[in-house]
């Protein structure tokens, strides 16, 4: 099992594996993360370094079979190859008398074993206690279904209280997902705004191609590869999406307050809630509440992919199916989609430059702030000291003149957000701005483009 193309970052991830790899106990522990990723590439990893077995549960009855010619070829059993193993008792029995020493067992797609065998995590729960619990098994069980698995954690579970750790595998930053392709920054904030940090769809732009050129080829054409992404991701995991379609292309096309989403997606608003509520368990929708102060909940999607998905697939699905070039109408829409996405990114940004100790002063809390109409794209805050950052995100080249406006009105919001007798500081990001420096000089920050290349690289 040796990986060949490369392997992007990880590293909390593996370390954690490592830690408990290394404690000599019996370990149960729980991997998740939405399908694309990077479970599986994370644990062939993790398996290459503790030279462990990988079982992948598929959607069939014959899961114990595979998994007992797997073990066979593991272990060069001549008696199992005999006798191969029936039950599951008896599947954790032969495994339990293997783990007289460190041994890694990957589960993989549990969740279809656990759909298809009901008492798969009883059997579990009663073999760990009896028998399992008390040798050096690692055992790790992997799943896509975020909401699924997230049951399979809670109290309710067979396995709650048995587990000795879990981690669910989120997307990758934007500053990591870099070391993809040798790119410009502008093309990777792109790819971004399409892709966000899931490993599978970066790992399958071609940086040889023009950046709609793989768009196209991946997205949006019948038949690409991700032309339905979102739809049958959804139906993985829900019996009736068309609702679900709603909600999460009206939040898609800016709609993001509960009554506006309400009346975009056409749902009454005391059924709202339990929608939003299950898009949030999936990891596809979150909630955002101003950093300090009472402006309104906002909803998001949660997911780049899906949000250009639902903002320029859908609506043009017929056009496609028709084979009809939709680029050159997203190009004109595409200016405005990146706005929010560099905000994002920016925010990431500042999140290095305080892990890095660059900004004056080192941030507990970032997030936004709204009020009614006014809002400030991103505030770093130190609490215990009353220390507030405030910077407004661009995604254009500005001149001096036009960056002071930018901080004059910022310094007027920022009176508005209650923090009256904090220290502020005030800053600036955009694409390009000229004479940076003069901005430097006058105590403001300021960064754009070319300063997120250094932090790539230092
Ligand atoms: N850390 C990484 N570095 C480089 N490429 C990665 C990394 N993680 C994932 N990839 C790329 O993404 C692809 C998909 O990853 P993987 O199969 O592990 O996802 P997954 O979470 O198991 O997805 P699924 O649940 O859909 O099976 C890999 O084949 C690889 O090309």
């Amino acid at each position: 099992m040796i990986l060949t193309s490369k392997f992007v970052n990880r590293e909390r991830e593996l370390n954690f594996l490592r830690d408990h790899y290394h404690s000599g106990k019996a370990e149960l522990i729980v991997i998740y993360g939405r399908r694309r990723i990077g479970k599986t590439y994370l644990l062939r990893k993790f398996l290459e370094e503790t030279n462990g077995i990988y079982l992948l549960a598929e959607e069939n009855e014959t899961n114990l079979e595979d998994f007992s010619l797997r073990l066979t070829d593991y272990f060069k059993d001549p008696f199992l190859k005999e006798n191969p193993i029936r039950t599951w008792k008896a599947f954790f029995t032969y495994l339990a008398g293997k783990s007289n020493k460190r041994l890694v067992v990957v589960i993989d797609e549990v969740q279809y074993l656990v759909r298809a065998e009901k008492g798969f995590l009883s059997t579990l729960q009663k073999y760990w206690d009896l028998y399992l619990s008390s040798t050096k098994i690692m055992l790790i069980l992997c799943g896509s279904l975020v909401s699924f698995m997230e049951g399979i954690l809670s109290g309710k579970s067979p396995i709650y209280g048995r587990r000795t750790g879990t981690w669910k595998v989120e997307e990758m930053s934007f500053f990591d997902v870099l070391k993809f392709h040798p790119i410009d920054i502008e093309t990777a904030i792109r790819i971004y705004s399409v892709f966000g940090g899931v490993p599978q769809y970066w790992a399958d732009y071609d940086p040889g191609k023009d950046f709609w050129e793989n768009v196209k080829d991946l997205v949006l054409s019948k038949g690409a590869k991700y032309y339905d992404e979102p739809k049958y991701l959804l139906k993985e995991e829900l019996r009736d999406v068309s609702r679900y379609f709603s909600i999460l292309r009206a939040i898609a096309l800016g709609y993001s307050r509960f009554g506006q989403i309400a009346d975009a997606a056409r749902i009454e608003t005391k059924s709202l809630g339990k929608y939003l509520n299950v898009l949030e368990e999936m990891g596809y929708v979150r909630e955002e509440k101003p950093i300090v102060g009472r402006g309104k909940t906002l909803y998001r999607i949660n997911d780049y992919f899906f949000n250009f998905w639902f903002r320029f697939v859908f609506p043009r699905r017929s056009e496609i199916e028709m084979g009809l070039d939709v680029i050159e109408e997203i190009k004109r829409e595409f200016n405005d989609y990146l706005g929010p996405v560099f905000e994002e990114i920016s925010r990431q940004f500042l999140i290095e430059m305080n892990k890095r100790k660059k900004l004056p002063f080192r941030f507990t809390k970032i997030g936004k702030w709204w009020y009614k109409r006014e809002e400030i794209d991103l505030v770093a805050l130190k609490e215990e000291e009353k220390k507030a950052l405030f910077i407004e995100v661009k995604w254009k080249n500005l001149e001096r003149k036009e960056a002071y406006r930018i901080l004059k009105d910022l310094k007027r919001k920022a009176e508005l957000t209650g923090l009256h007798d904090w220290n502020k500081r005030y800053g600036i990001i955009a694409k390009s701005i000229i004479e940076k420096e003069k901005l430097r000089e006058k105590g403001f920050l300021a960064w754009d483009l070319k300063d997120f290349v250094g932090n790539q690289n230092g």
